[in-house]
């Protein structure tokens, strides 16, 4: 591998007809982290990858591959690799056959076949045809490919997608390995669930921008907020004292409450001086989960609504 690179996306803008898929996306993408690229369908995760890959042109914008574009970038190879779909694969031709058409297209010797084989753990199947690779194979083989010029960059496309848990746990291990070898690592996903035991650092976008672009750590902690997280058998009478007291409570399941408004020490104050039983009163920390669907409550297109956070309910209502 060569000096570290890394990609850097300035002030991006596409249009499809009447679609804006980017609306000045601008980050960039460190050596040696994994960098998780999350939001919504349609949030322009996948035009910004063929954008910084050269596949298509924005409108607008700048996208730099270790400070140049890819189209300046003699050997790409060399420099990035990508997987943006694990599916595209000729279905007759045998998985080495594919590795070694690549890599003669590009100047790269056999050998380097064989190690990318090796490390992907693709040696059992090398010998079949790609019509018969279940889509965790193919992600390999996608991975392999993209492994081939040894390059300080990558970028995967929803790797994750339709892999067993098997699959994803071999992934996410590989993955982190890239980078702590010093890659500069971008995968995207629309399930921040996916990222969370992988990406060091997040950038979500929504409606074709970024809308957080921040360590997991920061996520989780800005997302907390003010919220206390109460762990109580009396439910509807704890909800009902502090609701009167003028908190927001919330339901997370049959024992655990979220109360917005109110700090821990008069939580503890007014279910005390009402003789409500509780277990346990906490500053809430919030899931990566919970802080993504925060973040991008108003980027989503359509959300059913799992009616926890009405505002406005009383114990009793929550209760029914
Ligand atoms: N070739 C295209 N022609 C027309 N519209 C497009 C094209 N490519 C993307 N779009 C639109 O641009 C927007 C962004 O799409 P994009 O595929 O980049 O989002 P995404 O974040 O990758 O979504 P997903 O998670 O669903 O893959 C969407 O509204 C999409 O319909």
């Amino acid at each position: 591998m060569r000096a570290a690179a890394g990609i850097e996306v300035r002030g991006l803008r596409k249009r499809y007809g009447g679609t804006v898929a980017l609306d000045g996306m601008t980050f960039g993408v460190r050596p040696g982290e994994v960098t998780g690229f999350v939001g919504p369908n349609g949030a322009g995760k996948s035009t910004t990858m063929r954008v910084v890959l050269g596949l298509d042109t924005p409108d607008e914008g700048t996208a730099l591959i270790g400070g140049e574009p890819y189209a300046r970038l003699r050997e790409p190879l060399r420099h990035v690799g990508a997987v943006l779909d694990a599916g595209a694969l000729q279905p007759s031709r045998r998985a080495r056959d594919h590795l070694l058409w690549l890599a003669h297209s590009q100047g790269l010797g056999t050998r380097r076949v064989d190690e990318v084989i090796e490390r992907t753990g693709l040696a059992s199947a090398v010998r079949r045809r790609a019509a018969g690779f279940s889509l965790g194979m193919r992600q390999r083989l996608g991975i392999a490919a993209a492994l081939l010029g040894d390059p300080p960059v990558l970028m995967l496309d929803e790797p994750f997608n339709g892999l067993d848990p098997e699959g994803i746990a071999w992934m996410r291990g590989f993955l982190v390995s890239l980078a702590a070898q010093g890659r500069s690592v971008l995968l995207s996903s629309h399930l921040m669930s996916e990222l969370q035991d992988t990406a060091d650092h997040l950038v979500v976008v929504g409606r074709g921008r970024v809308i957080a672009d921040t360590s997991v750590e920061e996520l989780i902690g800005a997302a907390s907020g003010d919220r206390v997280t109460l762990r109580t058998t009396a439910r509807s009478e704890a909800m009902t004292v502090l609701a009167r007291a003028g908190a927001t409570v919330a339901v997370i399941d049959r024992g655990t409450l979220t109360v917005s408004g109110l700090t821990s020490e008069a939580v503890v104050r007014l279910l005390g001086a009402d003789g409500v039983a509780f277990s346990e009163v906490t500053a809430h920390r919030a899931a990566l989960e919970e802080a993504y669907m925060e973040l991008t409550r108003d980027a989503v297109e359509f959300r059913a609504s799992d009616g926890r956070d009405e505002p406005g309910r009383t114990g009793e209502e929550a209760d029914r």
